[in-house]
């Protein structure tokens, strides 16, 4: 039993042999007890003898074998057991003390039997003690979490291509993370938390890494799965732990990826929400309230969805800043291709921009795995340099598992639809209203789930008037008009769902809240009919007016054709327009317009 105990650690031998020892003595003890002196042996004759003699001072009366007791001088006795019944009240008579012992086992089966005891109970307490260390060990060493640490790391922000906004938005995190105290004199906090979204693949990973080496200092990253555990607490144990480690360092960058992991919308109804995710949220939360904006801690975190994030995370103070990583457009693109070519040999016929072109919806680890397999093939045929044919082949194993479709003209049609449409809003907003700022435009598909999107910013007013209502009504429904005039009745797609309910909610706020409809009065139609209230009379008002509005964009459009083609083509050419182009092409055409009528 001891000796499986030798062979585990020093400390186990040393717990086991005071075990022993303690056992030892309590036995000796109990065997004092009995056996103070010598035990004599004697012969049944003597036996009676010294009983004749009154030397017997006391007997062990017991069915065993032998006969135990002490004699007067203090030694204890054994003899044969003669078992006769006389035999007690002979003794008595004597003036012996007759204990009768009722054992079936000797008493150095007795002492056998407590040493057994004993040492279980103490190796079983010695056991479950070191298990509960053990287990506490293992505790300790599951509530910390592993981190890929990077000190000095090649990469910086010139080894991400495209994305400008994003890295212009971490280039001022720099010289917060260099100069805290510079900051902090004026009382300036430095943001803690900064979420990057964006679709898999775009640079986030790598963005975070480009802040942490160009600040020169530690980069610690985790991901969010690595805190969903089974254990109770142990994901919240884990948060605190990496922040313990990320104030030990001073400053440094915290990456979480994945944040989604522990981040994700909690449960108000209280159904299916799981509390042990919340306690991690929470003891995130703690940790990013907790540790003073100037310590130099910055925390960045990246998900492919905003959308799916509690909002607590994006309070003041926690994630407050939320930076878009997108697909790369055709510029970023070629940036990409030219950065991952830069290193390798490249043929003469292999057409950097053309491939960059053709790659469209394509993110920055997807081409950066086509350069790869390109290499991978030319390297396989020994070849001099990596060619076109070599491309192409990777071109299909990178989109292995998509259709297979001609390379180059991959989502053409989907980019031309999605052109037009974004060309619509666009050329409307500038036709009708001049003031408002069309700061960019783009066919890529942003994780907010549109084919492409427009930013469009109106000047600041106080009060929106009827008139702009209408307008953004009309700049909401342009999309679908280009569409339509551009491929005809049958070949709308979906792309306008959420310019349909944008420009609902405009039309029907303006006519249920704001009074703004000839025909339906000054009421507010929500406190007439509740929220759930429909109302045939009110839907017909509704469907009309938009049904009216609808056209006269669409003859709007119809008129202003070249100026919808024009900046169509221009997103055909270069994916996404700034807005500096988008004023350019509108004077262009305002010229010739000009010029046509003169
Ligand atoms: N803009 C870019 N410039 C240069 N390389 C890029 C770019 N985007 C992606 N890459 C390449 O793709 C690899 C993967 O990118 P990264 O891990 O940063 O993406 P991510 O956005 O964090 O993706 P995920 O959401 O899957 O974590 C990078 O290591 C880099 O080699
Ligand atoms: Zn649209």
């Amino acid at each position: 039993m001891f000796k499986s105990i030798k062979s585990k650690k020093h400390r186990m031998l040393a717990v086991g042999t005071l075990l022993i020892v303690m056992v030892l003595a309590v036995s000796l003890g109990i065997y004092k007890e009995y056996y103070r002196e010598e035990v004599g042996e004697l012969s049944y004759q003597s036996f009676l003898a010294k009983m004749e003699a009154g030397e017997v001072k006391e007997v062990y009366l017991s069915e065993g074998a032998e006969l135990k007791g002490k004699l007067t001088s203090g030694a204890a006795f054994i003899t044969d057991n003669p078992r006769t019944d006389s035999l007690k009240e002979m003794l008595l008579m004597k003036g012996v003390k007759v204990v009768e012992v009722n054992e079936q086992f000797s008493i150095g089966q007795l002492i056998t039997f407590i040493v057994v005891m004993v040492g279980f109970f103490g190796f079983a307490i010695f056991m479950s003690k070191n298990n509960s260390r053990q287990a506490s060990k293992e505790y300790d060493k599951m509530s910390s979490v592993d981190y890929a640490t990077e000190k000095k790391s090649q990469i910086n922000f010139r080894s991400v291509a495209g994305n400008e906004e994003a890295k212009g938005s971490l280039m001022e995190m720099v010289d917060f993370l260099k100069n805290p105290d510079k900051y902090s004199r004026y009382g300036a906090k430095m943001p803690r938390g900064v979420i990057l979204y964006g679709p898999p693949g775009t640079g986030k990973t790598l963005m975070a890494k480009a802040l942490a080496s160009e600040a020169g200092v530690d980069f610690m990253a985790v991901s969010g799965s690595d805190f969903v555990q089974i254990y109770a607490g142990v994901g919240a144990a884990r948060i605190r732990s990496l922040f313990k480690s990320a104030a030990e360092k001073g400053k440094c960058v915290i990456f979480i990826d994945e944040i989604d992991a522990i981040g994700k919308k909690r449960d108000r109804g209280g159904l299916g929400g799981s509390d042990e995710s919340d306690r991690t949220l929470n003891a995130l939360l703690t940790e990013m309230s907790g540790f003073k904006g100037n310590e130099g801690i910055v925390v960045l975190a990246a998900t492919n969805r905003l959308d799916t994030l509690d909002e607590a995370l994006l309070r003041p103070g926690r994630f407050d800043r939320q930076i878009e990583v997108g697909l790369p457009d055709v510029k970023a693109r070629m940036e990409i291709l030219s950065l991952y070519t830069q290193n390798r040999p490249i043929a003469e016929d292999l057409n950097i921009a053309a491939l960059a072109q053709q790659t469209v919806y394509f993110s920055g680890a997807k081409l950066e795995n086509l350069m790869n397999e390109a290499a991978i093939y030319a390297a396989r045929e020994n070849a001099e340099a990596i060619t076109e044919k070599h491309v192409d082949r990777a071109f299909y194993t990178v989109v292995a598992g998509e259709e297979k479709k001609d390379r180059s003209n991959i989502p053409q049609i989907d980019r031309k639809i999605t052109a037009y449409h974004e060309a619509g809003h666009a050329a409307i907003t500038k036709l009708l209203c001049p003031k408002n700022r069309v700061t960019k435009v783009t066919i890529i598909p942003s994780t907010k789930g549109a084919g492409g999107f427009s930013m469009n910013i109106p000047p600041d007013k106080m009060y929106h008037t009827k008139r702009d209502m209408l307008n953004n009504i009309k700049i909401a429904l342009a999309g679908r008009i280009a569409e339509e005039v551009t491929f005809g009745e049958d070949n709308i797609t979906t792309g306008a769902s959420n310019d349909i309910q944008r420009a609902t909610e405009i039309l029907s706020s303006m006519i249920k809240r704001f009074g703004m409809s000839n025909k339906l009065g000054m009421i507010n139609y929500d406190i007439l009919l509740g929220q759930q209230g429909v109302n045939q009379n009110l839907v017909e008002v509704i469907n009309k007016e938009m049904e009216r509005l609808y056209d006269e964009t669409k003859a709007i459009i119809q008129e202003n054709l070249p100026l919808v083609e024009a900046i169509a083509e221009g997103l055909l050419a270069k994916e996404t327009l700034k807005e500096d182009e988008i004023d350019e092409l509108c004077k262009n055409y305002k010229n010739e317009e000009a010029g046509i009528m003169h």
